[in-house]
C-alpha cells in the first residue's frame, strides 16, 4: 500500500536558531497530537541536517530529507554534497528535480536521472519533482510534458528501484504564487501519471507509488487536495516554515 507523505521544503530559509525552534515545535506537535499514518519529512538546507536529525531523534513517522544531492559518487567536486554523505548523516529522503533547480541551476532530465541513481544506490528515497510552466498549461500540452519528465529521468530504472521513488507533481505556476491548482486539476494529473507508470511498470507498482502535490498548499486547501484518490500527500514550501500550518496540513488527511 502506498504511503501518505507530507514533506516540508524549507528552501533557502531558516537560520540555525529558527530551524531548531521550527523542528522542535513540529516534532512535539507530531507526538502530542498523536499523528499516525502520515510521514512528515523535513528538508532543511544542508547545514541543518545534523542538528535537525538530533532533534527528530527516534520519533517514528518524522523523517529527515535534503533538498538536493550530487550526481557524483565522491571526489573533487567543491561545494557538492553526495548521497553517500547524506545517508551517513541519517538522511532518508532527497528532493530531486525541483523546478527551481531546473530553472536556476539548469538541471536537465539526464542529470536528474544520474542524481536519482545516486540517491537509490545509497538508500535514499528520491522525491522526484515534475511539473509544467504556465505557458505549457495554457497550450494544453501539460500532460505529455510532465509524463516526458518521468520517462526521461525515471523510466531507465529497474522495477525494483522505481518502486522506491516518490513523485511530487508541482505545477510551476502554482509555486509560491498563492495560486493553487484546483483539487480536480491535481487529481487529473496524478491519475495521468499513475496510468503512465502503470503502462511502464504495471498496475501494482503504479498503485503503490506515492504521488504528492506541491504548489501553494496550505491548511485551507489541503483537505480538499488530500481527499482526491490519487493525491497521496504534499510537498510544502512556504507553509512548512510555520509549525502550526505544517502540522495542520498533515492533519488534513
Ligand atoms: O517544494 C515546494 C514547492 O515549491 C511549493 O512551494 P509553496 O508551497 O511555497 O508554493
Amino acid at each position: 500500500m502506498r504511503k501518505k507523505i507530507v514533506a516540508g521544503n524549507w528552501k533557502m530559509n531558516m537560520t540555525f536558531d529558527e530551524g531548531q525552534k521550527l523542528t522542535s515545535e513540529i516534532v512535539n506537535m507530531y507526538k502530542d497530537e498523536a499523528i499516525k499514518d502520515v510521514i512528515a519529512v523535513l528538508n532543511p538546507p544542508f547545514p541543518h541536517i545534523f542538528p535537525v536529525k538530533k532533534l527528530i531523534g527516534s520519533v517514528e513517522g518524522v523523517a529527515l530529507g535534503s533538498q538536493n544531492c550530487s550526481d557524483k559518487e565522491a571526489g573533487a567536486f567543491t561545494g557538492e554534497v553526495s548521497a553517500k554523505i547524506l545517508a551517513s548523516f541519517g538522511v532518508k529522503y532527497v528532493i530531486l528535480g525541483h523546478s527551481e533547480r531546473r530553472e536556476y541551476f539548469k538541471e536537465n532530465n539526464e542529470l536528474l536521472a544520474e542524481k536519482v541513481k545516486q540517491a537509490l544506490a545509497h538508500g535514499l528515497t528520491p522525491i522526484f519533482c515534475c511539473g509544467e510552466s504556465l505557458e505549457i498549461r495554457t497550450a494544453g500540452t501539460h500532460e505529455s510534458n510532465v509524463k516526458f519528465q518521468l520517462t526521461e529521468s525515471l523510466f531507465g530504472l529497474s522495477p525494483e528501484d522505481f518502486s522506491k521513488v516518490v513523485i511530487a507533481y508541482e505545477p510551476i505556476w502554482a509555486i509560491g504564487t498563492g495560486k493553487t491548482a484546483t483539487a480536480d486539476q491535481a487529481q487529473e494529473m496524478h491519475a495521468a501519471l499513475r496510468r503512465h507508470i502503470a503502462a511502464k511498470y504495471g498496475k501494482e507498482i503504479a498503485a503503490d507509488t506515492s504521488i504528492l502535490y506541491g504548489g501553494s498548499a496550505n491548511p485551507g486547501n489541503a483537505k480538499e487536495l488530500f481527499s482526491k484518490p490519487d493525491v497521496d500527500g504534499g510537498l510544502i514550501g512556504g507553509a512548512s516554515l510555520k509549525s502550526r500550518d505544517f502540522i495542520d496540513i498533515i492533519k488534513s488527511f
